[in-house]
């Protein structure tokens, strides 16, 4: 079993830094309403490979406070979701979704970053199993289309990263509706898989409203794709400071 203690220098400096962020980062969740009492977690890949012979991720502790998580309570993993001897109390476990986390990471090297959260319009969509149409402007900036529901999938093995990476590979979404269960989001970091989270609720909810709101020749209308296409390349790519 790895020792985080006997790792080269620089891969030790690697891993506080993403402890440092990841711990942060888990505010983001009840700032933006995304979660109730535990329910949901943040992680991220550390880029060792070369220097360890396997990439490593930082997950919070399962059933852990928001307000209690410190970068020394984050839990270090190997890709299988193993906990490695990182410095915490050997009974101190990684998150239940930890092997969902780590069968992204396995599957698809260009993502840095896994969020998952029960908010609640975006898992009132995944309870019908229905996708969010792309009828916003946001939708076509941070999606390109439509986010996509995943299928059933039940916590504890892999079946859910498989939904997760079957249905997210090759699509622009960077959230998955997981059926009866809730979002989970990807990213080549985890702040870009928080934002992720974040404007997945934002427009579940918006959506959700518009849906309400319609009267006979008032519906909400789909995107034209060739101004999804513009839209998201000129967000991706131009928009902020670059
Ligand atoms: O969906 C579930 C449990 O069914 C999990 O996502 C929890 O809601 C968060 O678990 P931990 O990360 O605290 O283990």
């Amino acid at each position: 079993m790895l020792v985080l203690a006997e790792l080269p220098a620089a891969v030790q400096e690697q891993v506080a830094a993403c402890r440092a962020e990841v711990s942060a980062l888990h505010a983001e969740l009840p700032r933006w309403g995304l979660v109730v009492w535990t329910a949901g977690n943040v992680s991220a890949r550390v880029r060792c490979r070369e220097a360890i012979g396997t990439d490593l991720m930082v997950i919070k502790p399962s059933g852990v406070g928001y307000d209690e998580l410190a970068p020394e309570r984050m839990v270090v993993c190997d890709l299988d979701g193993n906990k490695i001897v990182d410095g915490t109390p050997d009974r101190l476990a990684p998150s239940s979704d930890t092997a969902a986390h780590a069968y992204v990471y396995r599957e698809m090297d260009e993502v840095g970053g896994v969020v998952h959260t029960h908010s609640t319009y975006a898992v009132a969509w995944a309870a019908r199993h229905e996708p969010i149409p792309c009828v916003l402007t946001m939708m076509a900036d941070e999606f390109g289309g439509e986010i996509p529901v995943g299928p059933v999938a039940v916590i504890g093995d892999d079946s859910i990263g498989r939904g997760i990476v079957e249905t997210l590979r090759g699509h622009t979404s960077p959230a998955v509706l997981m059926a009866n269960h809730g979002p989970f989001t990807i990213g080549p970091d985890a702040r870009f898989a928080v934002k992720a989270a974040v404007m997945c609720e934002e427009v579940a909810r918006t959506v959700q409203i518009a849906r309400t709101g319609q009267t006979p020749g008032n519906t909400v209308q789909p995107l034209d794709p060739a101004l999804v296409a513009r839209l998201y390349d000129r967000y991706q790519n131009v928009y902020g400071q670059r």
